[in-house]
């Protein structure tokens, strides 16, 4: 991973872009969005930065750049088509210990900007790492479509509404549930149905875990694509063996490694709602399955 992503708390960040053509107004229209303070430097100003000016979205003064300008800020963005210029101002920048991208040249860049699908509370941001933007501004597209902008309004609903689950259900791993619930219910978007599922979901709270079994050696690309999604939502992966990668790829990120567990330990998991997958010898498995009839068995084409 040569680019790392990070969301930046924009809220009273200086950010100083310079050139104000068409790229830069790109790249402004989603800053603007932010309560970043934004000075825009550039003798030659595009319509549409005008416009931001205008409506007071930006700081804009029309003439040539200055190093001196680099003082105070904390972001700046290389907007002009004068090459030297920008690569004198970015290493000067960098000197200063300054954040800085030039839109045209990544080498340049300590940052780069993604693509990015703007749903208020929730943000989508696509990168190729430079390999392909048009490929990145597709992807978005196609995201854009799937991700309904009502998306908006029901994170605002969530984020009210956290305080209060926490209050309602004081244990963390009722809460997972709970909104795991919650969005199975809801789905991806906000009406007035909301609301009654939000209810819904304190109601239909099941505290039964989930047992996942893998016997050893089992051709992990084999495996049944349901068994991607149980994987994605473990707490917890069992085993005295040495894990296989692509096993670990395909585990909840979150989850906890453990060795193996006595069989009372792991019913008074399954108890407290956990999800648990053990990874062991065909022995151990047969055992498993014996003893947890629930117990999902992955094996491959069949859960
Ligand atoms: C490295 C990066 C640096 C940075 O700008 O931060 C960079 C670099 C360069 N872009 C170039 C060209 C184009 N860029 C776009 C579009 C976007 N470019 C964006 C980001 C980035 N562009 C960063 C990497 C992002 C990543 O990781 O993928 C997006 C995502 C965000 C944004 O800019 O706001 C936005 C889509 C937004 C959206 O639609 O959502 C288009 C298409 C179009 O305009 O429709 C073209 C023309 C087609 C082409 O040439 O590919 C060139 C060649 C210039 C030349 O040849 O003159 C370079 C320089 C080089 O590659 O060396
Ligand atoms: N990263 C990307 O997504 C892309 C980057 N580019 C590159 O981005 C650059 C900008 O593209 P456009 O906006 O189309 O160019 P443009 O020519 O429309 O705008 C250049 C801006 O730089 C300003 N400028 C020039 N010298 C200046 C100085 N000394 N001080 C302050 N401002 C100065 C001009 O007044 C103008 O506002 C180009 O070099 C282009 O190759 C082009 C396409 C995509």
């Amino acid at each position: 991973m040569q680019y790392f992503p990070i969301f930046a708390q924009a809220d009273g960040l200086k950010i100083l872009m310079i050139g104000a053509g068409i790229v830069a107004s790109r790249k402004l229209e989603l800053l603007s969005r932010t309560q970043a303070h934004i000075r825009v430097i550039a003798p030659d100003v595009c319509d549409a930065v005008m416009a931001m000016a205008n409506q007071g979205q930006i700081a804009l003064e029309q003439r040539f750049a200055e190093l001196d300008d680099l003082e105070g800020i904390d972001l700046l963005y290389m907007a002009t088509s004068d090459e030297p210029l920008n690569r004198q101002f970015a290493l000067q920048a960098k000197a200063l210990g300054l954040w800085v991208n030039v839109v045209d040249a990544p080498k340049l860049c300590n940052f780069i900007t993604p693509a990015i699908v703007d749903r208020g509370r929730l943000q989508v941001a696509i990168s190729t790492s430079g390999a392909a933007p048009v490929f990145a501004r597709e992807l978005r597209a196609r995201l854009e479509t799937w991700l309904p902008s009502s998306l908006s309004e029901l994170f605002d609903f969530i984020a009210d509404k956290r305080t209060e689950v926490q209050h309602r259900l004081p244990a963390f791993e009722q809460r997972k549930l709970f909104w795991e619930q919650f969005f199975r219910l809801n789905g991806d978007r906000f009406d007035e149905r909301t609301d009654n599922y939000f209810e819904q979901a304190f109601g239909t709270l099941s505290g039964s875990g989930e047992l996942l079994l893998l016997e050893a050696h089992t051709p992990i690309d084999l495996l049944p694509l349901a068994a991607v999604p149980m994987m994605q939502r473990l707490d917890w992966l069992c085993s005295d063996l040495a894990l296989p990668e692509r096993l670990s790829e395909l585990v909840r990120r979150d989850a906890g490694r453990q060795p193996m567990l006595p069989l009372s330990e792991l019913s008074a998991r399954l108890d407290k709602g956990e999800r648990v997958m053990v990874y062991a010898e065909t022995e151990t498995i047969v055992q498993l399955v014996a003893h947890f009839p629930m117990a999902k068995h992955l094996r491959p084409g069949a859960l």
